[in-house]
């Protein structure tokens, strides 16, 4: 579903200055998977999800979703890109909703920008959402989760194949954030969804079966999982063999290797390491050591 490669974004902020936002991004992700982007404060996470939803273009390099390259796409094909292909759902509600409107005149809003208009659809997507009983509300009458649980039936109102979610539970406490993820894994399941949430929230991110870490514009590592069984989530967090991490390595051949690593062979402020080949292992070892 989606295939980037070597991303890279600028950002020029003045006449002298530049941002390298994205410094040769790889990410890959199936149709279908539900997944998460961690990385800290700057990373790059709002920058990708800004290029998969066209609401920016990449400076360079390629970025394939659905099939449609996002370096290429005329401006007209953007607008459609974005109305059918992608759905968004923003920590911020006042980027997803209309306050004055009500639950479904805000579903129903992204339909007629498409030029259709079903009242009927809309309510389906609402009571996916757990939120058909309160179709008629305003949206200043519904709590902060619930407002996102209507956001998210928003997102979904043109039917993308494609649900790109921005901190989707960074305003809610967390048993309310247990509700929304809920909500993006029923929608995988049953509508067969793909689903990239970023997010900070580690609690949120322990429970999706790939995570990939981001880190100075570019991927880091990623985390597989099992798939999730809500009863058996406890004992699997605390059970190191149920995932394992994965280094990506980029065109280069370079990766990053995680800091404790680094700390547990006493590299110290040595950036040297010596490479052997063992028996098809490749072996790091802190030269000083031997
Ligand atoms: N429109 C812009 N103009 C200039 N620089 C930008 C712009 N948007 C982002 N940046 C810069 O690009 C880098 C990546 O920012 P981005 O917002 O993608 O990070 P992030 O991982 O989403 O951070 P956060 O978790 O704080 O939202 C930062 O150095 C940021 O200052």
């Amino acid at each position: 579903m989606i295939v980037c490669k070597d991303l890279i974004k600028i950002y020029k902020v003045d006449e002298e200055n530049e941002v390298m936002a994205l410094q040769g991004l790889d990410l890959e992700v199936e149709e279908g998977e539900l997944m998460g982007i961690i990385g800290s404060s700057g990373s790059g996470k709002s920058t990708l999800l800004n290029m998969l939803g066209g609401l920016d273009r990449p400076t360079a390099g390629k970025c394939l979703v659905d099939g449609k390259d996002l370096l290429r796409l005329q401006t007209k094909e953007l607008v459609s890109y974005k109305l059918e292909t992608v759905g968004f759902v923003w920590q911020n509600n006042a980027r997803n909703i209309i306050p004055y409107l009500t639950a479904i005149e805000n579903v129903e809003l992204p339909m007629l920008l498409k030029g259709r208009h079903k009242r009927e659809r809309a309510k389906e997507f609402l009571e996916l959402v757990g939120m058909g009983h309160r179709y008629n509300n305003k949206l200043t009458m519904l709590s902060g989760g619930e407002q996102q649980r209507v956001a998210i039936a928003i997102a979904l109102a043109n039917d993308p194949k494609l649900l790109l979610a921005d901190e989707p539970t960074g305003s809610v406490d967390s048993k309310t954030a247990d509700v929304v993820l809920g909500v993006f894994r029923e929608l995988n399941r049953s509508l067969k969804k793909t689903i990239v949430i970023v997010s900070h929230d580690t609690e949120l991110t322990k429970k999706l079966d790939r995570v990939v870490a981001i880190r100075d514009g570019k991927t880091s590592s990623e985390i597989l999982r099992k798939t999730y069984v809500e009863e058996q989530f406890q004992q699997a967090v605390q059970d190191e063999e149920t995932h394992e991490e994965l280094a990506v390595i980029d065109r280069a051949g370079r990766i990053q290797i995680p800091r404790d690593y680094l700390e547990s062979i006493e590299l110290g402020d040595s950036n040297k390491l010596r490479v052997e080949l063992e028996d098809g292992r490749i072996v790091l070892v802190n030269p000083k050591s031997s």
